[in-house]
């Protein structure tokens, strides 16, 4: 009789850590959202681990788990901006890390970063756009609305007050000027999940697809970051169709309840947010075509191993174009159940 122990045994320790999870986990086709809770503060802590991030900044295991703790506290519970998103958000850019090895065009620095910006990038989000707080007239907008990017820019003050909790600081063992340049690109890296700025980028993302990523460039080092930043916030859409289809329910229901909110304080919402007026498959058609397939397509033409992930966004599209048609066949958009979501 073999015992198992003998097999474990045998296994060396990194695979066996990341068979604790799935044997996929480091594919671009797992859907992170199966994680179970438990496992999913774990996988935050592996990710670092994996990418050798922990040992190369000096990370105390009970600073990082803290600090992970602290982050996950810091979400509210709004159907789609919560932990499980800024999970599936930092999952997605560990895969490009591993996946598009980015570890020989990035530096360590820009990676902890880049996954840190990940993790945090929504923290304290309430469940309402940009638009509404500035509208609502807002104690965040009234902080940040003369900057613009108000949501984000509080993500990013949320971020460096858990980083500044005692024996939450996961960089407190860097030397002041990395700690410093770690801080800044955070800040960027969350700035530029603005959907604002995400498109006002979008020419130098296309430029860089066309003419090639010169790394000695300090401007597309940041704007190779901000790309896979914002690739990772949009990542559900790489998975497959019941991802894709379950993002959108969640997606919807929190724009709604926003829409429903606006309606109650006498203002009119802009049609992504009424459930009366908005056609959930021509919206998403519309994201999908000018907002998430443009930045995955610019990924592809940078990195051969992305293309898999782009094709999976046009697959979803083309499913969105055959639930719109079904969708409309049915008269008047009636969106109270979402459940048209076959
Ligand atoms: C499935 C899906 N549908 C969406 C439909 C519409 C919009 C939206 O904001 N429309 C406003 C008009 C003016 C364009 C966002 C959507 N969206 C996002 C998202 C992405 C964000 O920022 C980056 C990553 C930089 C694009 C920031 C916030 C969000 Cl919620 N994530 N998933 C989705
Ligand atoms: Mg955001
Ligand atoms: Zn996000």
């Amino acid at each position: 009789k073999v015992d198992k122990d003998d097999i474990v045994g045998n296994i060396p320790d990194k695979q066996l850590t990341l068979q604790q999870f799935d044997e996929n986990f480091d594919k671009f086709c797992y859907p992170p959202r199966s994680l179970c809770p438990d496992h999913k503060i774990k996988a935050c802590i592996w990710m670092y681990e994996d990418l050798g991030l922990i040992s190369k900044f000096h990370i105390s295991m009970h600073t990082l788990v803290h600090f992970i703790l602290m982050v996950r506290k810091g979400y509210r519970e709004p159907p789609y901006h919560n932990w499980d998103h800024a999970f599936s958000v930092m999952h997605h850019a560990y895969l490009l890390a591993k996946n598009l090895e980015l570890n020989d065009k990035l530096s360590d620095l820009e990676i902890i970063a880049l996954l840190t910006a990940c993790i945090c990038h929504d923290v304290d989000h309430r469940g309402t756009n940009n638009a509404f707080q500035v509208n609502s007239k807002s104690a965040l907008a009234s902080l940040y609305s003369s900057e613009g990017s108000v949501l984000e820019r509080h993500h990013f003050a949320q971020t460096v007050c858990i980083l500044s909790t005692s024996g939450c600081n996961i960089f407190e063992n860097m030397k002041r000027k990395d700690y410093a340049q770690t801080l800044d690109l955070i800040k960027n890296i969350i700035l530029a999940t603005d959907v604002a700025t995400h498109l006002q980028i979008m020419p130098q993302l296309e430029d860089l697809a066309k003419n090639g990523l010169n790394l000695s460039s300090k401007n597309h080092r940041m704007l190779l970051l901000s790309l896979c930043m914002t690739a990772s916030d949009l990542s559900d859409q790489t998975k497959n169709w019941k991802t894709t289809k379950n993002t959108s329910k969640l997606i919807y229901k929190e724009f709604f309840s926003q829409g429903d909110l606006e309606k109650r304080m006498g203002n009119l919402p802009a049609i992504i947010n009424d459930r009366e007026r908005a056609c959930v498959p021509q919206l998403q058609i519309n994201f999908i075509e000018h907002i998430a397939l443009p930045a995955y397509k610019v990924l592809a033409n940078l990195f051969a191993e992305y293309i898999e992930v782009y094709e999976r966004v046009q697959r979803n599209l083309k499913r969105w174009r055959l639930v719109e048609k079904e969708f409309l066949s049915r008269g008047l958009p009636n969106n109270d159940s979402l459940d048209f979501l076959t």
